[in-house]
C-alpha cells in the first residue's frame, strides 16, 4: 500500500470532518458558469514524505506524471512562463492572447540577483550552494515577488522550496499558501519530489525528506463527492522510480529520462471541473 495514499486519504478525511466552509464569505475563485467556487478547507497541513522509502505518488487515481514532469521542468529548467513552452494544456485558462501567464513561477526563476559570488538566479544558486557550501542554511528558492504580483494572472500557489543538507541526505520543504486537494495535491508533491531527485542525483546526494506545508488546504464544493468516492478505493503498493542514472547536470534531464515501473493505480475521474 502506497504511503502518498495514506498520507492523502487522511488528509481528505481531516477535511471533510474538521474542514470549515466558506459559504458566507467573499471568495476569488468562480467554476466555469461564474458560481462562486466554494470550499471546505483546514489551515496548516504537513505531510512528510520519505523519498529513501517510496515515490509519493497517488494509485488512488493515475497522477499524469509525465504532464506533472513537464510543468516543473518548464518552471525550473526552462525558466519559462509562456504556455508555448509547456506540453499540456493545464495553464491554458490562465494564459493571455500571447500564452503568457504573466511574471509567475518560472519568470521569477530566471531573474538574475546579485551575490558575493557573482550573479545568478534562483536556481542556478541553489546548485551552487549544494555543490560548494552543502551545509548552508540559506538555500531557499522564493517565488512570491511583490513587485510583481499585479502582473500575474494567478500568483503563486506552492511558492517556495528550502533544501536542507543533513548527513549525507538532501531534504526538502515546499512551502504551498494554498492547494487544491483533488486537483493538484499529488500533482505537486509529485512534481516536487521529482525535484529533490534530481537534485539529489546531480550534487551526490542521498534521498532524505520532502515536507510539504499547505497553508489553505481545501476541497472545493463540486469535488466533494468525487473525493468521498476516491477515499474509499483500495490503494495499490507504489510503483519504483528510475531515472537515466548518467544525467549529472540539471539541465540535461528530459522527459524520457524518467520512467515509473509497476505503475498500478485506480480508474481516472474524468472531466474533473477546475474552479478559475
Ligand atoms: N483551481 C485550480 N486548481 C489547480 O490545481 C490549479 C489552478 N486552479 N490554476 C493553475 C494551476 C493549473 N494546475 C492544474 C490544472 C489542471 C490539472 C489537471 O487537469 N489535471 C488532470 C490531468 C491533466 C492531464 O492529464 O494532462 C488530473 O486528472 O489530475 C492539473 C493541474 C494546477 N493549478
Ligand atoms: O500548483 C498549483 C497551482 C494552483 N493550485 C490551486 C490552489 C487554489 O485552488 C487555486 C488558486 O487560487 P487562489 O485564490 O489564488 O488561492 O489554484 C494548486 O493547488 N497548485
Amino acid at each position: 500500500m502506497s504511503k502518498a495514499d495514506n498520507i492523502f486519504i487522511a488528509m481528505c478525511k481531516d477535511i471533510l470532518k474538521k474542514g470549515i466552509s466558506s459559504e458566507g464569505q467573499i471568495v476569488r475563485a468562480k467554476w466555469e458558469d461564474g458560481t462562486p467556487a466554494h470550499t471546505i478547507k483546514k489551515f496548516a497541513i504537513i505531510n512528510r514524505y520519505n523519498l529513501s522509502e517510496e515515490f509519493p505518488i497517488l494509485t488512488l487515481r493515475p497522477t499524469n506524471f509525465k504532464a506533472a514532469i513537464d510543468e516543473i521542468l518548464w518552471i525550473w529548467q526552462k525558466k519559462s512562463s509562456n504556455i508555448k513552452d509547456l506540453n499540456s494544456r493545464i495553464w491554458d485558462s490562465w494564459a493571455n492572447e500571447d500564452g503568457s501567464i504573466g511574471k509567475a513561477y518560472g519568470y521569477q526563476l530566471g531573474i538574475r540577483h546579485e551575490y558575493p559570488e557573482g550573479e545568478f538566479d534562483q536556481v542556478d544558486r541553489v546548485l551552487y550552494d549544494l555543490k560548494h557550501n552543502p551545509y548552508s542554511r540559506r538555500i531557499i528558492v522564493n517565488m512570491y515577488n511583490h513587485n510583481d504580483l499585479h502582473e500575474m494572472n494567478l500568483y503563486p500557489c506552492a511558492y517556495s522550496m528550502t533544501f536542507n543538507v543533513t548527513g549525507k541526505k538532501l531534504n526538502a520543504i515546499l512551502n504551498q499558501r494554498s492547494q487544491d486537494v483533488l486537483v493538484a495535491n499529488n500533482w505537486n508533491v509529485t512534481q516536487y519530489a521529482i525535484l529533490v531527485h534530481m537534485f539529489a542525483q546531480v550534487n551526490n546526494l542521498e534521498l532524505g525528506e520532502l515536507v510539504h506545508v499547505i497553508a489553505d488546504a481545501h476541497i472545493y464544493d463540486r469535488h466533494i463527492p468525487l473525493i468521498s468516492e476516491l477515499i474509499k478505493r483500495t490503494p495499490f503498493p507504489a510503483p519504483k522510480l528510475l531515472i537515466n542514472q548518467e544525467k549529472k547536470d540539471f539541465y540535461d534531464f528530459k522527459l524520457e529520462d524518467f520512467v515509473l515501473e509497476n505503475y498500478r493505480c485506480g480508474v481516472q475521474i474524468n472531466n474533473i471541473p477546475v474552479a478559475l
